[in-house]
């Protein structure tokens, strides 16, 4: 079953189940649905559920579908970087499936790096006993996109606002591109990281910086005005870009983890143009992981958004999961 991504379905009646034999289930909300799952667990206990929507309602469901034997394999970070007690409440509902005989797994590799494979090499070097001492990278392909083509020594960009629509075309930003110019995407992959290394960190835990205009930061004003009105910053971030080249070095969206300090920060920085950071194209992500086993960072690069590689994450989720679930 797929959540997201699915335009032609009438918008009154998006949540579809179709079954190994053929029966179409259609709820018309939320709670149905999942009172739905619960009642009728026998019967689809080891379906899956695909979210690709990028919303905080759909998310908050998973504990319930997972209890019901339900597996959910989503990019949606919305459940994985919320608030604490829905990721414990995720890992309690695995353990009750389990106890019931109806495991039920939630894979989620598409939420950092989308296709790249961030979250499977950060699982296996935990899983094998290495010590994670600290995760940087650019995690955002919007942002690499964006201060790739903004940001160079030669300074011969257009202006922010053009690229920031270019990147909404391309399929880069989230739903509301504010969710990426504010930092708030790369805070939760950054929650994302953190938490799989067994911190219990949260968005309110650490600062990030808003790169959206205090004006526009008005959650009244919808996502296609803010797309409009976003030139009206052009000139505050040329400001910063020319003082970033005349210093010889590039602006670049930064997030890191630092695991033994069990701290966080997102931020924006210059870096001198022999910096790895300085020379990505694209929409790339680049994400360094220190450990015990890798004082020189284990890297990984490659682009971090767009449909095609978010759906290869997807993908590759789905197959890992028919893999475990044959094993069984
Ligand atoms: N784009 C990318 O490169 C990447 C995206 N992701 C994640 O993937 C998810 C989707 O992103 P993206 O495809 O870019 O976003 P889009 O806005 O392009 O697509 C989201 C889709 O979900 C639908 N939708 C929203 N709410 C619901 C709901 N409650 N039930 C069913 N469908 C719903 C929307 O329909 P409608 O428009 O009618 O509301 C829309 O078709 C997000 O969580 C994002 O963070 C992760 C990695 C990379
Ligand atoms: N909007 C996000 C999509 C992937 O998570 C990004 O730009 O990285």
């Amino acid at each position: 079953m797929l959540l997201g991504a699915q335009p032609t379905i009438d918008p009154q009646i998006r949540h579809r189940l179709q079954t190994a034999d053929g029966t179409v289930v259609v709820a018309r909300d939320l709670n149905r649905f999942t009172t739905f799952c619960h009642e009728q667990r026998d019967r689809y206990a080891g379906l899956v559920i695909v979210d690709a929507t990028a919303d905080a309602e759909v998310a908050s469901r998973y504990p319930a579908w997972l209890a019901a034997g339900i597996h959910i394999v989503t990019p949606n970070k919305k459940a994985f970087a919320g608030d604490l007690t829905l990721w414990e409440a995720m890992h309690d509902a695995t353990r009750v499936a389990q106890a019931a005989g109806r495991p039920s797994h939630v894979l989620h590799e598409s939420t950092v790096g989308a296709g790249l494979p961030v979250l499977s090499t950060l699982n296996d070097l935990l899983a094998t006993g290495d010590e994670v001492h600290t995760i940087e990278g650019i995690f955002s392909g919007t942002l690499s996109y964006l201060f790739n083509r903004y940001s160079t020594v030669a300074g011969d960009a257009p202006p922010f606002s053009e690229i920031v629509a270019t990147a909404r075309q391309l399929g880069y930003t989230e739903p509301d591109a504010r969710d990426d110019l504010s930092g708030a995407d790369v805070a939760r992959k950054v929650v994302i990281l953190a938490r799989v290394c067994g911190l219990h960190l949260s968005l309110a835990d650490f600062t990030v910086e808003n790169l959206v205009p205090a004006a526009l930061q008005d959650a009244s004003i919808d996502a296609h005005a803010f797309l409009t009105r976003l030139a009206e910053s052009d000139a505050a971030m040329a400001a910063r870009q020319a003082a970033a080249r005349q210093a010889g070095q590039v602006l670049r969206y930064v997030g890191h983890v630092d695991v033994a300090a069990r701290t966080a920060r997102v931020s924006l920085a210059a870096y001198p143009a022999s910096h790895p950071f300085a020379s990505l194209q694209g929409s790339d992500n680049m994400v360094a992981f220190t450990t015990r086993r890798f004082p020189q960072p284990l890297t990984i690069q490659g682009a971090g958004a767009g449909a095609a590689v978010t759906a290869f994450g997807m993908m590759a989720d789905l197959l890992r999961l028919q893999r475990s679930v044959v094993r069984c």
